[in-house]
């Protein structure tokens, strides 16, 4: 099976919430005309990635314009879509939420990112999520976490132990680190033996500049995308068969020794 994904690696705009929800739905609606099957937007895209006092203002109050819009969109072009992650306050909190949403327009799932990025006092401001998640796009079985969480590889392994066949990754991670930004996706992409789509803003938060540089892998770890650091839209296709075979040749599942993970 081959399916054709669109990374919208987008420079989002701190604080001009308007501005971004134009501004993805100008993008989706460009993206459409390539038909892909799937669409993948960056972190916290209607807000920023700015962890202030504004944030339970420019929050999205229970997530509903995202989910409006983004329900809209994926109907209208029959996609799904990954929504990157946004701001949301519910009940009285910030959370940074992904939505996921199938060509139908509904939301099928939903997740809260877990790992608040410390350094920049992202705990002071959201609400960590409790909950991985896992959901089908196209009878594919996928996951995602968000930018810093990939830092920690017990949480992807826990859902790629359920079977994930292709995994999501939005951020909003500086060039300073870009690095690490590579190396990271590709080892949870190869230890996991999956696709890894991972889809980074670019432009400046403040003086920080956003890497871009957004890949799209395959679960031998090769690239088969790898964006610059302005705002682009690019299309890849993956083939499924792929992580059939390479399960096949190198079968770390079934040689794993959860058994011994312990220190006597
Ligand atoms: O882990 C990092 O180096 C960057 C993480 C980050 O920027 C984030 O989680 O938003």
């Amino acid at each position: 099976m081959k399916k054709k994904i669109a990374l919208l690696q987008m420079d989002v705009a701190v604080g001009d919430v308007n501005r971004n929800y134009n501004h993805v739905e100008e993008l989706i609606n460009t993206a459409a005309k390539e038909q892909p099957d799937i669409m993948v937007l960056p972190e916290t895209w209607n807000t920023g990635f700015y962890p202030t006092n504004q944030l339970p203002t420019e929050a999205d109050k229970d997530g509903e314009r995202t989910q409006t819009i983004l329900s809209q969109l994926a109907h209208k072009h029959n996609v799904n879509i990954v929504g990157g992650s946004v701001a949301t306050l519910r009940e009285g909190k910030v959370y940074n939420t992904s939505y996921i949403i199938n060509r139908e327009g509904h939301i099928i799932s939903q997740y809260d990112k877990i790992h608040s990025f410390t350094p920049a006092k992202e705990d002071k401001f959201f609400q960590g999520g409790e909950h991985t998640h896992r959901f089908f796009l196209d009878d594919i079985p996928c996951s995602s976490v968000t930018c810093y969480d990939i830092r920690f590889p017990e949480i992807i392994r826990t859902t790629t132990l359920q079977g994930v066949d292709l995994f999501f990754v939005p951020a909003q991670w500086p060039t300073m680190r870009q690095r690490h930004w590579e190396i990271l996706n590709t080892a949870r992409a190869i230890e996991n033996q999956m696709f890894l789509c991972a889809v980074n803003a670019c432009g400046y938060i403040g003086k920080v500049k956003c890497a871009g540089n957004s890949l799209l892998l395959d679960p031998w770890g090769d690239e088969l995308l790898h964006l610059g650091d302005t705002e682009e839209i690019a299309i890849g296709t993956i083939d499924l068969s792929v992580t059939e075979e390479i399960r096949r040749k190198i079968n770390v599942f079934r040689d794993r020794k959860p058994n011994m993970y312990h220190l006597d």
